[in-house]
């Protein structure tokens, strides 16, 4: 199914739209069973994703369970980390219980131990999602790198035919630092929903590639989730064909 685009004027209003659709997928599932699963990734996302959502006294962060897309093999407090930026952005600004906050083991991290990092990574999910098949995350929220690339499943990389793992480690990532986790396709598109988030005039090419020439196969088009959203600002969407996008409304 073709994903649902929506545009706004300025990365201000994207944040705000985010945050409104955020708030609705959350207390959706808080209703349904109790808990909201999301999982993040770096980048610029971070920031978009918290701007509003920090003052937004409706969510029950409580309730939330926080997980990373992907990330890279450093320390916590490393500038590099995304664990640092969800942090700073948003875990710093609001109340989630600590055990419901779920980074890359540290030590393998700074160790560059991908394999161990990702394995444990992968039991960590499995400890909260149990073992029964891929797990079904609530929303997981992503970024589109300049080359289609997203968590950290790159353009043409044999990572993109992983069909059991859940978290892959990965040595050789073409975006430094090379050494890093990720989730695999088969998680991201297992989750009820998707939402990439992207803005800026450097992102327009690949977004219109991406949106409306399906062929090509990059990584943000091989995640086919039920339900797949973008969030773009107008610059972003500056080659997209107008008929192809809406604004999102609560
Ligand atoms: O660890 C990472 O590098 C990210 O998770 C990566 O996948 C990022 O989300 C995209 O590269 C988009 O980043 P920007 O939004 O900053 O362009």
């Amino acid at each position: 199914m073709a994903p649902t685009v929506y545009s706004f004027s300025s990365t201000n209003d994207l944040s705000s739209g985010l945050n409104a659709f955020v708030e609705k997928e959350s207390r959706a599932a808080i209703e349904s069973h109790g808990a909201f699963s999301v999982a993040i990734s770096g980048g610029s996302l971070p920031k978009l994703l918290s701007k509003d959502l920090v003052h937004n006294n409706k969510v029950d962060f409580s309730k939330w369970h926080i997980f990373w897309a992907d990330e890279r093999c450093v320390g916590h407090n490393d500038d590099d980390s995304n664990y640092k930026e969800v942090k700073k952005t948003l875990l710093d600004n609001v109340s989630i219980p600590a055990d419901h906050i779920h980074p890359i083991h540290e030590a393998y991290a700074i160790n560059k131990q991908t394999k161990e990092a990702a394995d444990d990574y992968e039991r960590q999910l499995k400890s909260y999602f149990g073992d029964d098949g891929f797990p079904q995350f609530d929303l997981i929220l992503l970024g589109m790198g300049p080359d289609g690339h997203c968590c950290s499943l790159f353009p043409g990389h044999p990572l993109l035919q992983e069909n059991k793992l859940w978290v892959a480690p990965i040595n050789d990532s073409p975006k430094p630092p090379p050494e890093r986790i990720t989730l695999t396709l088969p998680v991201v598109n297992h989750a009820k929903s998707v939402v990439f988030v992207t803005a800026g005039e450097g992102k327009q090419e690949m977004v219109q590639k991406i949106i409306e020439q399906p062929a090509l196969q990059l990584p943000c088009q091989l995640v086919q989730a039920r339900q797949v959203h973008w969030f773009v600002d107008d610059a972003a969407a500056g080659k997209l064909n107008k008929s192809s996008y809406g604004q999102y409304k609560l």
